[in-house]
């Protein structure tokens, strides 16, 4: 396993800083997640994936007994990465902040995901994943001129900006604690991240002053590439950029004729072709649109349901899908650790067990003393 003997102690909540120590768990890594005391019977939230091969540790964090024992477990580095996501001020007031635990373990790595960061206006305020893309400006850009932003459907700032930031920010600090012995506090604000993910058109206004309005870039609605209707009411997505893709695409419908419409990069031509293509989509259904595509190399996709998503060989060939073992014996389906190398195989504990679960083994000796 790739990061054994990594020990984390994870006080987030929610799902950026689960799915971060998620991935470090899949990867190798021994991770003890730390919770408020939940009613037998009632499990915290996503548990079952989010917690996967993880042990659980419910607590009362305002009691100063349990933070004088979890303090002791990281004076003798039995952990050595503590993962957290409350609001700036939350752990000082616990008594649990860098600062104070760094004192106890210099080695210590100490990773913060947030809102907003440690610093500035809206360090305290609070948020959601939705407001973190509004203001990082990708929502500004993204939807369409008549009904502006849409929902996305799934945590883009929380999981691509913070989770994976945090992966990278804690792995690059065990790199540089292991060549200087020294720790770190990482200050992983979910907003900065998704300003990040600005990567192609921020480029356009820094450095071009050029805005970014909606329906007018080449990924937006402002080219071909879209989401077109089919006859039975699914979609196709149309991702034929490049002028050899585009060629296939007008193959593949039928419509050699339109290639002349589909390389013009007038606005005109661009909303005729649009146009165009939608009327074409609309004549054949989503599976028959499918086995023409599945032999052409065009970039066009359908957009599946999770169902039909979980059900693809793609994934199949990939094994995305695992079974992971449930204390009752029987396994529940999960999707797969996506990262794969001809040395390491990603292996797995048990799906999220119940919170507390590993009270009495990791604490019970520290809170009898
Ligand atoms: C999500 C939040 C807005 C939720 O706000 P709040 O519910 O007000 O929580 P806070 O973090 O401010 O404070 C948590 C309080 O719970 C207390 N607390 C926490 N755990 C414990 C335990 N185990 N025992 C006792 N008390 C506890 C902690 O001491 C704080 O108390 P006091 O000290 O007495 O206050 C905020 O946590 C936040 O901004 N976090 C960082 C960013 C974040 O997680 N965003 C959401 C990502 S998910 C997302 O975007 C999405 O899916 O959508």
């Amino acid at each position: 396993m790739l990061l054994k003997g990594l020990k984390v102690l994870d006080f987030s909540t929610l799902l950026p800083g689960p799915f971060a120590t998620m991935m470090l768990a899949d990867l190798g890594a021994e991770v003890v997640h730390v919770t408020k005391p939940v009613e037998e019977g009632k499990q915290w939230g996503p548990n079952d994936y989010l917690q996967r091969s993880k042990k659980s540790l419910a607590v009362d964090l305002k009691s100063p007994e349990v933070v004088k024992s979890l303090k002791e477990l990281l004076k003798e580095q039995k952990y050595d990465i503590v993962v957290e996501q409350f609001r700036p001020g939350v752990m000082a007031r616990l008594g649990l902040d860098y600062e104070t635990l760094k004192a106890i373990n210099p080695g210590l790595i100490y990773c913060s995901i947030t809102g907003y960061g440690q610093t500035g206006l809206y360090r305290e305020r609070g948020g959601h994943d939705i407001n973190y893309i509004s203001l990082s400006g990708v929502q500004g850009y993204s939807g369409t001129k008549e009904n502006g932003p849409a929902n996305i459907g799934f945590q883009v700032a929380d999981l691509a900006g913070g989770s994976i930031h945090a992966v990278i920010g804690i792995l690059s600090a065990v790199i540089y604690r292991d060549k200087t012995g020294v720790g770190q506090h990482l200050d992983i604000s979910m907003t900065d991240c998704a300003l990040t993910l600005n990567a192609l058109f921020a480029h356009d206004y820094l450095a071009e002053g050029k805005p970014l309005p909606r329906e007018e870039l080449i990924l937006n609605g402002g080219s071909l590439y879209g989401y077109y209707e089919t006859l039975d009411g699914r979609y196709l997505s149309v991702g034929s950029l490049e002028p050899k893709f585009r060629q296939q695409l007008c193959q593949a419908i039928g419509h050699p004729d339109l290639l002349p419409l589909a390389m013009s990069n007038k606005p005109e031509d661009i909303a005729k072709m649009k146009e165009q293509l939608q009327s074409i989509f609309l004549q054949k259904t989503l599976d028959e649109w499918h086995s023409i595509f599945f032999e052409v190399d065009a970039c066009v996709e359908p957009v599946l349901t999770f169902e039909e998503t979980v059900a693809h060989p793609l994934f199949k060939d990939r094994d995305m899908f695992v079974e992971i073992a449930k204390p009752d014996g029987t396994t529940q389906k999960q999707i797969a650790c996506p990262i794969k190398s001809n040395l390491f195989k990603a292996s797995y504990g048990t799906v999220g067990v119940h919170a507390g679960t590993h009270n009495n083994e990791i604490l019970g000796s520290l809170l009898k003393k």
